[in-house]
């Protein structure tokens, strides 16, 4: 009854199928429906403590005057964020959508933890419908225990699991743990564990699914149940070696070559522009080796300038060092030679020893996406002296890290340099009250347009703007444009992406909205980013001395929100994110079943994987539905290729990405080749780039003297700024393309044209930005020679070369960007020495 061999995962699937229910399943299967009637009115129940928090936040939101969400506080338009798919709101710039209810709660606010009791009952409440559940079933299923068998196991865990559950030692430590006859060994229940996880996920439950599989998987191999039921012996075997590739739990013994070394962590905190990045980089100019880690290319690059160009604190002789620049989708080096290198901290070396890495925004650690990149870093650099910058809630996790690698933590703490203060007023939803050096926020792009829309209009002067769709170059131009004085670009409209590395003479923010849509509904947005945003006021060395940043909102209602927010406390970083990795991920390959299709060796590493409590296991959501896109080249593609494809930077809400992805997969598939110009071919993506470049040869920029005058930049036509998404998808594309240039070079052959061809997208973005339409233009100079109607639709009307020839963006413009763009004015060594 228990020798079934392992099968394939389509046979075995037919194996459940035509197995059907057995009569003791039939039973099990009524009890599961009844237990799910039960769950009913328990789900209700569990769902309680969320109307709690909701009631706590209307109350709360009540008590703060009336700034609820779901109270339309005449913010602008909710569309999705910057890079919704579908592209601009139809209903026309300007024009503002009603918001949405939000029935989320304070994004910082963490639920009690529970008691030991209250853990406990939930255990045993949920542990009979994991055990009647299909889906476990399945689990076992796919690691080879077979549905007699599963079920026989099951029915017999199910009583030892009550009673360890029960027993005295549950929460108490392992080695007090109820032993029973049937379980001669302890059953460790994570108490620690499935506490935070209680606390902070929003699904928790799939970390008692996890504790319940673990601890099923470990009784049901053990010597001595196996006595007693007697698995078939390699598969005991196989087994075991899939809990221990998947056992993370021991930090300590991760990353051996780290392990030997005594490593010193400083850790800077403290809030926004207070100097932590300033001093750690000074440690990092004065080492012989070293690297800079940011969690944006926009930051890397900052950092390499700076560093080339010796305006890092410990560098002001002006003697630079030379650094160079690593990203996932570009490399600039400076010198084979050079001691210091500038990345993105997925692009982080753990095989060469360095005396210093700065590691920037520590408190990433914690995010489920990319957090274990920040993990990884923690734990394996091989560097004698590690600097890590961050806020003041990631220090307890840090803490658990650093003693559990037996390493030493020096903690620095700082204190804002300029004051930051929320202003007395609102703006009262009068946009005329925008003022040179104000930054307005808003969530989404067409937010963000309609309001320089209407800035402009009101104050007769251009607005700079940013948003996280734009490519890192177009902001850092943006971020200029709105620094650089006497060029009549004082107000800048930007998304969250203001947040994080762009350094601006930015004196005043106003919010016009706290909320973004997070694809689902209306949230208020984490405390944290409300404070890094806020806190982008006033930044020290960009005003004069003495001067404070302000902070308040566009209207009203929401001002009394925001000042209960700036001040509180943020909520700790509960766990550092851990990441599978390619050679786990392989180890656990080759113990499944050979036919095992990558979306469910990540499954089985999700449902397995156990952890220190100090940490959680990263998203693996978006890389399963990534491999899902890969679907139909899964024989094609050994596992190394499925996780390089499976984890490449790929916009899942940008469709029009989604299919150059799938065009560059297919065509590695079935010509080993991907050449750029038809993987892009489909997506009429650079068709729509050369109409953007078209108009912009047809449309006059003002001469100096003409901008003195007043005159501005004629706007473009509405068919253009429609393109808009396009070119940010456009860029997108090509920044996966070199993604993929960088790890599979000999397939992604076209890399420059993909550079160009970038490039191109860049000033074209920086083109329709300029003149998005909205600034009144002065009278006089509405229809200038070359802008004028008829010319335009003259310009139209000629043939293309003749087009070629006409050069209305000065060339010295294009020239300029095209260097600050690509080397920041640096000399790097072409791609064919490195
Ligand atoms: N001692 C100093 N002397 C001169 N300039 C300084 C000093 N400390 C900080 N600065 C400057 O102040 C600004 C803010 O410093 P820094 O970027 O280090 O702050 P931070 O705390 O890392 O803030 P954020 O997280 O917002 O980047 C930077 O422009 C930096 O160069």
């Amino acid at each position: 009854m228990f020798s079934r061999s392992l099968l394939a995962p389509a046979e075995r699937q037919c194996h459940i199928c035509a197995l059907g229910l057995s009569r003791q399943r039939r039973a099990w299967s009524i009890a599961s429906r009844q237990v799910s009637t039960t769950t009913a009115v328990e789900k209700q129940q569990r769902a309680f403590p969320r109307e709690g928090d909701r009631a706590t936040y209307e109350s709360y939101a009540s008590r703060l005057g009336g700034a609820h969400v779901g109270r339309n506080g005449g913010g602008g338009s909710r569309s999705g964020p910057g890079d919704n798919p579908r592209g601009f709101d139809q209903r026309g710039l300007g024009q503002r959508r009603s918001r949405r209810p939000n029935h989320g709660k304070l994004p910082n606010e963490t639920k009690p933890a529970p008691t030991l009791e209250q853990l406990r009952n939930t255990l045993i409440r949920r542990l009979e419908p994991w055990i009647y559940s299909e889906t476990t079933l399945k689990k076992l299923d796919s690691l080879g225990i077979g549905i007699e068998d599963a079920e026989a196991l099951l029915n017999d865990f199910q009583g030892v699991a009550i009673r360890s559950l029960k027993g005295p030692g549950f929460g108490a430590g392992a080695s007090q743990t109820t032993e029973t006859p049937e379980a001669p060994f302890a059953l460790e229940w994570d108490v620690e564990g499935l506490t935070l996880s209680f606390q902070h996920d929003a699904d928790w439950m799939k970390s008692v699914e996890r504790a319940y599989l673990r601890q099923f998987l470990r009784w049901a191999t053990h010597e001595q149940t196996t006595g007693i039921f007697s698995l078939p012996e390699p598969l005991v075997v196989r087994i075991r070696e899939i809990l221990e590739t998947t056992d993370l739990s021991h930090l300590a013994s991760q990353f051996n070559e780290a392990r030997e070394m005594h490593r010193q962590f400083h850790l800077h905190i403290g809030p926004t522009n207070s100097g932590k990045t300033y001093n750690a980089l000074k440690a990092l100019a004065k080492a012989k080796t070293g690297a800079y880690a940011g969690p944006l290319r926009l930051l890397a690059h900052e950092v390499w300038e700076r560093m080339n160009r010796g305006t890092v604190g410990g560098l002001e002789d002006g003697q630079g060092r030379e650094c160079n620049l690593i990203t996932g989708e570009e490399r600039r080096i400076v010198s084979l030679e050079a001691g210091l290198t500038s990345c993105t901290v997925e692009m982080l070396s753990f095989n060469t020893p360095l005396d210093v890495v700065v590691i920037d925004e520590i408190q990433m650690i914690g995010d489920p996406q990319r957090g274990g990149s920040w993990t990884n870093a923690v734990m394996g650099l091989l560097a004698k002296e590690i600097h890590l910058c961050g806020e003041e809630t990631v220090v307890p996790v840090i803490q658990k890290l650093v003693a559990a690698m037996g390493d030493e933590l020096v903690i620095h703490r700082y204190e804002r340099l300029t004051p930051l203060k929320v202003l007395n007023e609102s703006l009262g939803g009068d946009l005329s009250k925008v003022e040179d050096g104000d930054c307005v926020v808003s969530f989404s792009r067409s937010g963000i347009f309609a309001l320089k829309k209407t800035i402009e209009e009101k104050r007769g002067k251009r607005c700079a703007v940013v948003y996280g769709a734009l490519p890192p170059e177009t902001r850092s131009e943006q971020a200029r444009l709105f620094n650089e004085p006497g060029n009549g670009i004082d107000v800048m409209v930007a998304s969250d992406a203001v947040g994080m590395g762009l350094n601006l003479k930015i004196k005043r923010i106003i919010f016009d909205t706290l909320h973004k849509w997070n694809g689902k509904e209306e949230v208020l947005m984490s405390f944290s980013q409300i404070k890094q945003i806020a806190g982008r006021a006033g930044r020290f060395g960009q005003h004069d001395a003495g001067s404070e940043g302000g902070v308040t909102t566009l209207n009203e209602q929401d001002l009394p929100l925001l000042r209960q927010i700036l001040p509180s406390p943020l909520t700790p970083v509960p766990r550092a994110a851990i990441e599978p990795g390619y050679d786990r991920l392989a180890r656990l390959a080759l113990l499944l079943p050979e036919e095992t299709p990558y979306a469910n060796l990540l499954e089985t590493y999700e449902n397995l994987v156990h952890l220190s409590p100090a940490c959680m296991p990263s998203a693996v959501l978006p890389h399963i539905k990534l491999s899902e896109l890969l679907k139909g080249f899964t024989k094609d593609l050994t596992l190394k290729e499925m996780v390089t494809f499976g984890f490449a930077p790929v916009n899942l809400r940008d469709g029009k990405v989604v299919s150059a992805f799938q065009n560059y997969v297919s065509a590695y598939v079935n010509e080993g080749e991907v050449l750029l110009e038809s993987a892009l071919e489909s997506g009429r993506l650079v068709p729509n780039l050369e109409l953007v470049e078209k108009t912009s040869k047809t449309m006059h920029s003002p001469t100096e003297s003409e901008t003195r005058a007043g005159a501005v930049p004629s706007p473009i036509p509405a068919t253009i700024v429609t393109a808009i998404p396009g070119l940010e998808s456009l860029h997108k594309a090509l920044v996966l393309y070199l993604w993929l240039s960088f790890r599979l070079p000999l397939n992604f052959p076209d890399r420059t044209a993909a550079s160009e061809l970038k490039l191109r997208t860049e000033v074209m973005l920086d083109f329709c930005l300029e003149r998005l339409p909205g600034l009144k233009r002065k009278r006089g100079l509405k229809h200038n020679k070359r802008g004028s109607k008829a010319e335009q639709a003259a310009l139209e009307a000629m043939p293309r070369d003749t087009l070629e020839k006409i050069k209305w963006i000065p060339r010295e413009k294009i020239d300029t960007l095209k260097h600050q763009q690509q080397y920041g004015n640096l000399d790097v060594l072409p791609d064919d020495r490195l």
